[in-house]
């Protein structure tokens, strides 16, 4: 292998985020988002982050390959293009690997066929990372591709939280189980915390709460996922942009029986019409924020249920992981909505949970502490890094797989 840079692809349901990563020092050389792929006016941005250069442009995109193409465009103007002999791999976040993907894997047909196998369990996210996949393929037939899978790090949660409470049979005959979501950022996250504190991860226990359009808690024991709030799919758990979250199983039974609705409907229901958005009419926390403040009570009660369901969570992991030495804020809700963090923890004083206001307002995009000083457990926020992880795991498993280690 002669490159060092990777292209990491982050595929999601309408999006696209890439960031092209120079492995020698970890510096980035672009990143940039497709958005509202296959709307009317779907929007690319496009940044050359060492000259601080960004172009954007809008127009419709219609589909994931599309929206690549457009990628490998942008690149190849700023002469990064995917025809670089610089570069030495491409890394794919997968959403749903399943019970067979415990680790980042070099992608070939029978990779493929798994991850498409997986589309009924997450029909919003494997056809996405399939479309990027081969269409990068497609750019570059010769370049290993490496998928970094969503739920690797929660295979090693114990029976006890991976098992519904279900009829074994039935339950492995559909491979009906929880396998958790977000596991990328959620190993990141527990990590960079433990560094924060100053502390070996083997010797923490964090809660990590990821709050991005879709959201997930999890419970890590010295650097093990214990227990996570998503289940089979990323339905399961916390309140979401869209998604419902936890609900009685019941509530789909009716719908059929008294509401007349299909399981097509109902899954487009909980899925894409209700959460947040379903609750108020919108799903981003700035805009309900706003809406509060300005005295909206619709946009107010769904604050306070997205907020009750995360407290029960916390709550939930406290009781699991029985000493909790942090509690770390994430992604797009978690490191930019100070609201949301000081409603999340107050009344937690019994648990040794408190946010001091102050360093609860400070807006910075490092990780920090928003405790009082000499609290009992850390409450911080940590900003995620989904893509340098997956450069990092990606960039080794191509190393390795070239340079095996005598063993
Ligand atoms: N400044 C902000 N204040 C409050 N919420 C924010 C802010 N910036 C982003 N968000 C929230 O973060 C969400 C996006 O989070 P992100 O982690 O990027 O999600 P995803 O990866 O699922 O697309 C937005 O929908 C919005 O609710
Ligand atoms: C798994 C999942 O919910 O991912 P995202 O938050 O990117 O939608
Ligand atoms: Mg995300």
């Amino acid at each position: 292998m002669t490159g060092t840079r990777v292209l990491v692809l982050n595929s999601g349901s309408s999006s696209v985020k890439y960031q092209l990563i120079d492995m020698r020092d970890g510096e980035r050389l672009a990143a940039g988002l497709v958005e509202r792929i296959g709307e009317r006016t779907s929007r690319l941005k496009h940044t050359l982050v060492a000259a601080g250069d960004t172009r954007e442009q809008e127009g419709p995109i219609a589909d994931h390959e599309a929206a690549l193409k457009a990628v490998a465009s942008e690149l190849g103007r700023d002469g990064l293009g995917l025809d670089s002999p610089e570069l030495a791999v491409i890394g794919h976040r997968v959403v749903h690997g399943g019970e067979f993907f415990s680790e980042p894997t070099l992608i070939d047909e029978s990779v493929l066929t798994e991850i498409e196998r997986l589309i009924p369990v997450a029909p919003l996210h494997n056809p996405a990372n399939l479309t990027g996949i081969r269409t990068a393929q497609a750019l570059r037939p010769d370049l290993p591709q490496v998928a970094v899978f969503d739920t690797a790090f929660h295979t090693t949660m114990p029976q006890s939280a991976a098992r519904y409470a279900i009829d074994p049979k039935i339950a492995d005959r559909y491979r009906i189980r929880r396998y958790g979501f977000h596991g990328t950022s959620h190993a990141y996250v527990s990590r960079e915390t433990a560094r924060l504190l100053g502390r070996a991860p083997e010797d923490v226990n964090v809660i990590v709460l990821h709050l991005g359009n879709g959201a997930s808690a999890s419970a890590v024991r010295g650097g093990r996922c214990v227990d996570t709030s998503m289940g089979l799919t990323p339905l399961e758990g916390l309140v979401m942009g869209t998604r419902s979250g936890d609900m009685d199983p019941a509530v789909i039974f009716h719908l059929m029986r008294v509401g007349g609705m299909s399981a097509d409907e109902i899954d487009t229901l909980l899925n894409k019409r209700s959460g947040l958005f379903g609750l108020c009419g919108d799903n981003d926390m700035r805009e309900i924020r706003r809406r509060v403040d300005e005295g909206d009570e619709q946009a107010a009660l769904a604050f306070d249920i997205y907020i009750h369901r995360l407290k029960k969570y916390i709550g939930a992991y406290y009781a699991v992981l029985g000493r909790v030495d942090a509690v770390a804020f994430t992604a797009g809700v978690g490191e930019n909505a100070a609201p949301v963090r000081e409603a999340a923890v107050a009344g937690l004083e019994g648990l040794g949970l408190a946010v001091d206001a102050g360093l609860n307002a400070v807006r910075s995009g490092e990780a920090r502490l928003i405790s009082p000083a000499g609290a009992r457990v850390a409450v911080a926020v940590v900003p995620t890094d989904e893509e340098m992880e997956i450069a990092t795991q990606s960039y080794a498993l191509v190393n390795e797989s070239e340079n095996p280690r005598l063993t």
